[in-house]
């Protein structure tokens, strides 16, 4: 079964959908959406024994603080670069979880940043951005670019617009070894190239066709699923 691309409006519409007519609370699907993320984050980089999670302030930023709460469990040394804190108590309640996980929540990112056997877990921005990156998102996601190390982005990469993809102004733009698109993939990603997932696997069965948008099934009891790999640029 082929996959969807959806607009900015549509991802916000199965936001309103899943919280509304299908009854479902913020922190189930961000706590769903979280544990996918680490867990195609721990297929990408099984070797690495470090990630750094960014941390933005919306619910993309909630994902990344529940992944890496999960990316704890799993064995990998993690610290949250979290710039611009939130007020909202889902958010609090996310971030003192990652301080019992003894996980270091920096408002900037460590330096000197590590040369290896780190990835970052791009939880910046999701569906809900608006272009340009403004600071301090931009300087530290120049400096991510910068440092080369691996990058696994959730939802969509930090800075890419939701519809048109990476800015093509000649800005340093984020270019991710792997993807986890969360419910259904956003209409600026149908040019990624790298390893692309898909995660999320909470969708009740009457929404997608309220929305004519289709996803393939996933398989088993998997929580994530690797999507073709897009080879246009090959
Ligand atoms: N249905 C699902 O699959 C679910 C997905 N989830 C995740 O939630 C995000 C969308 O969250 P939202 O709170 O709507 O917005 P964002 O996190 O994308 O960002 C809002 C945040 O960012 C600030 N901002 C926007 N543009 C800029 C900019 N240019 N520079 C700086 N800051 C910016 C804005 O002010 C807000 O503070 C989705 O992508 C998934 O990751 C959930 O898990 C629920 C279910
Ligand atoms: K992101």
């Amino acid at each position: 079964m082929s996959v969807s691309y959806v607009c900015q409006k549509t991802a916000a519409q199965v936001d309103d959908l899943l919280m509304g007519k299908f009854g479902y609370l913020l922190p189930q699907l961000v706590e769903q959406a979280g544990l996918a993320a680490a867990v195609a984050a721990a297929r990408v980089f099984p070797r690495s024994n470090r990630a750094i999670i960014l941390a933005g302030p919306g619910n993309n930023g909630a994902d990344g603080l529940v992944a890496a709460r999960h990316l704890k469990l799993f064995g990998y040394e993690c610290s949250v670069v979290y710039p611009r804190r939130s007020s909202n108590p889902i958010m609090q309640s996310l971030q003192q979880q990652c301080e019992v996980f003894s996980i270091d929540i920096l408002p900037d990112l460590p330096r000197p940043l590590p040369s290896s056997n780190t990835f970052f877990v791009d939880a910046f921005f999701g569906f809900s951005f608006k272009p340009p990156v403004r600071s301090p998102f931009d300087s530290i996601l120049k400096e991510v670019v910068d440092s080369k190390l691996p990058v696994i982005s959730v939802d969509i990469p930090s800075g890419w617009d939701v519809e048109t993809g990476p800015p093509t102004d000649g800005t340093t733009v984020l270019q991710p070894e792997a993807l986890i698109s969360l419910s259904v993939p956003k209409s600026g990603v149908k040019s990624f190239s790298g390893r692309h997932f898909l995660g999320g696997r909470f969708l009740p069965p009457g929404l997608l066709p309220v929305l004519s948008i289709s996803i393939p099934p996933y398989p088993g009891e998997e929580m994530i699923q690797e999507l073709p790999r897009n080879d246009s640029s090959l």
